[in-house]
């Protein structure tokens, strides 16, 4: 129960509710009780009838009659008293339900990338839905019945033994093994309810995948391994839920049987105890063999419920696994930062943890607000890392990062993320219109302002050709469009946000050269005044930069303007020589 405790704050957010909820719980066992009561009473009138001891058969009627309908008052009561315990204490667990994934929610916005490299999406999901829905169960259900089954079990034992303690104690004989049996077969069950946790979270994993990759699948023909994959998955998940059903499906014959010991001790020791005279009439047996069929559905529960809560437990753990994960990057500075957009990297090195590459190596560079720097390397020689360092989307392992000549942990990491306008490498576009895409950096453009930024960024002639123009709708990733348009997309999206620092990964590879030209022609007006770094493999986009660094293996290894750069012998020059070729 340690991990669920993680809940009690919900529940104290809740509490009227639920204090509510058992209030209302108890009553409508209290009035339960009445119907046992009146049939003991109904068949000790009979009773009395027959052994002479009452002669008047109307009044006999009249009390039965009577009976009766108390009994229908009861039940009546006992039902709509139901009726609202489930409207409060499950209604109380949908609310918790809710709290929780977005807890979890806002806590997966917190957390860096370096915690969605480590940790698969499949299991990033299972735990918002399905953990949470185990969790729930326990938050809903299991409480309602444990105050149910526990109000329950006080009040029959407290009726029973005012009417014979020794039949009650003998009625009770078969409860303790039957708790015993239940323990065990619920350890059981969580064991293997772990299990099958486990193979449907691999499912959903391995499931996930296939269909982000689903054109390479097609187009390498694996579609009959992933098939095999998939089957071979799903045939040990099915097996596992098999051997879970088999320990669940314990349950209700025990409970049956020892419940149908109970009634025969009832029946057999009541019996002889009228015999003797101990028991003053036959209505008493009839009380508590309704009395035993009551505690049919409690002793049930116990079982079910200890279930539920074991499972809950298993799935708050693996929830609060990731609610205590500190988010590796933190916001050290309450106030909002102003940022004029001078970057600066004093003889920084970093290393990715988790392949423990060391991507940048004592680099070091200096761009004034409003100076644009382009960045050409080799595929893997650090050009990536170093935007995503400016981003903040990393912390620098050695060295200096100074924006504004403050370190950048120093700047307001709102202020500074909502100061740069990223185009990655690969553009990932949402499941949403053209527009809304365009306007993602900043929601309350006009329409006007993002039908600019597309003409800014060559891509408006390709959004009017569509049907539906800017309101097209882009299936998952924009699966729709092509590579070139999803970049140029990408970049009007930067273009729109107006933001003090712009950064281009590379985002140009996928248009011909003319339009990069066109677009380069663009950004050159609008990127004045904004200090714009452009990561590219082409000489086309780095010649009209005030500063080129050339990278390799995470090292500079020129650095200059496009002039001085294709005079010295190196990297550079025959980068240019060679482009110069293709052109011609
Ligand atoms: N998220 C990551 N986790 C671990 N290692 C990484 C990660 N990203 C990049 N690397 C490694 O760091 C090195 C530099 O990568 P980076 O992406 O910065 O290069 P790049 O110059 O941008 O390459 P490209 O031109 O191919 O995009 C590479 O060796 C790469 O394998």
């Amino acid at each position: 129960m340690k991990e669920l405790q993680h809940l009690n704050k919900y529940f104290l957010k809740y509490k009227y509710k639920l204090i509510l909820g058992i209030l209302i719980t108890i009553a409508s066992k209290i009035f339960l009780l009445f119907t046992p009561r009146l049939i003991r009473q109904s068949i000790n009138v009979v009773d009395e009838y027959r052994k002479g001891n009452l002669t008047n058969l109307p009044e006999v009627k009249a009390e039965l009659l009577e009976n009766i309908l108390y009994i229908i008052g009861a039940a009546l009561i006992t039902g709509i008293l139901t009726f609202f315990m489930r409207q409060t204490i499950i209604n109380v667990s949908r609310y918790i339900e809710y709290d929780l994934k977005n807890e979890i929610y806002k806590q997966y916005q917190k957390l860096s990338l370096n915690f969605y490299k480590k940790n698969r999406t499949g299991d990033l999901m299972n735990r918002i839905s399905e953990d949470v829905g185990n969790v729930r169960m326990y938050a809903g259900p299991a409480i309602m019945y444990s105050i149910n089954t526990f109000t329950l079990f006080i009040i029959v034992i407290i009726s029973m033994y005012n009417q014979s303690p020794k039949l009650t104690l003998y009625t009770l004989i078969p409860l303790p093994i039957l708790s015993i049996i239940i323990f065990r077969v619920s350890k059981e069950i969580h064991k293997r309810s772990t299990i099958v946790q486990e193979y449907l979270s691999k499912l959903s994993t391995y499931t996930q995948e296939t269909f982000s990759g689903i054109s390479i699948i097609k187009a390498y023909g694996m579609e009959p391994q992933t098939r095999e994959n998939f089957n071979d998955l799903s045939t040990t998940s099915k097996e596992k839920q098999i051997s879970l059903v088999r320990v669940q499906a314990l349950f209700f014959p025990t409970m049956v049987l020892l419940i149908g010991l109970s009634n025969l001790i009832v029946i057999y020791i009541g019996g002889m105890q009228y015999i003797d005279g101990e028991i003053e009439n036959l209505g008493t047996i009839a009380e508590f063999i309704i009395y035993v069929n009551m505690l049919t559905w409690p002793v049930a529960t116990v079982g079910w419920v200890t279930s539920i809560i074991q499972q809950a437990e298993a799935s708050q753990k693996r929830i609060n696994h990731f609610l205590k994960i500190e988010p590796e990057i933190q916001n050290n500075v309450e106030e909002p930062t102003e940022i004029k957009g001078e970057i600066t990297f004093k003889n920084v090195s970093f290393t990715y943890d988790d392949t423990n590459i060391e991507a940048l190596k004592d680099i070091s560079f200096n761009l004034k607000p409003g100076e644009t720097l382009a960045i050409i390397g080799k595929t893997g020689s650090g050009k990536s890392t170093i935007l995503d360092l400016i981003g903040r989307l990393y912390d620098i392992d050695k060295g200096e990062l100074l924006i504004d000549n403050k370190p950048i942990d120093q700047v307001n990491l709102v202020s500074l993320r909502n100061s740069i306008g990223y185009v990655p490498q690969e553009a990932f576009l949402f499941s949403d219109t053209i527009n809304n895409n365009i306007k993602f950096g900043k929601e309350n453009a006009s329409n006007e302002e993002a039908i600019q930024a597309a003409k800014h960024a060559q891509v408006h002639e390709n959004i009017i050709g569509f049907n539906k123009g800017y309101g097209t709708t882009l299936g998952e990733r924009g699966i729709t469009l092509s590579g070139g348009q999803k970049q140029r997309i990408s970049i009007a999206r930067a273009i729109l946000k107006d933001p003090q620092i712009l950064l281009f990964d590379d985002c140009l590879s996928a248009v011909d050269t003319e339009t990069e030209e066109k677009i380069l022609n663009s950004l050159n007006k609008l990127t004045k005044g904004k200090t714009t770094i452009i990561v590219s493999h082409r000489v086309s986009s780095a010649k009209n930069a005030d500063k080129i660094i050339v990278l390799d293996d995470g090292r500079v290894l020129q650095e200059g303007t496009h002039d001085i750069l294709i005079q010295e012998p190196g990297y550079y020059k025959d980068l240019y020589l060679k482009q110069l070729s293709e052109k011609s």
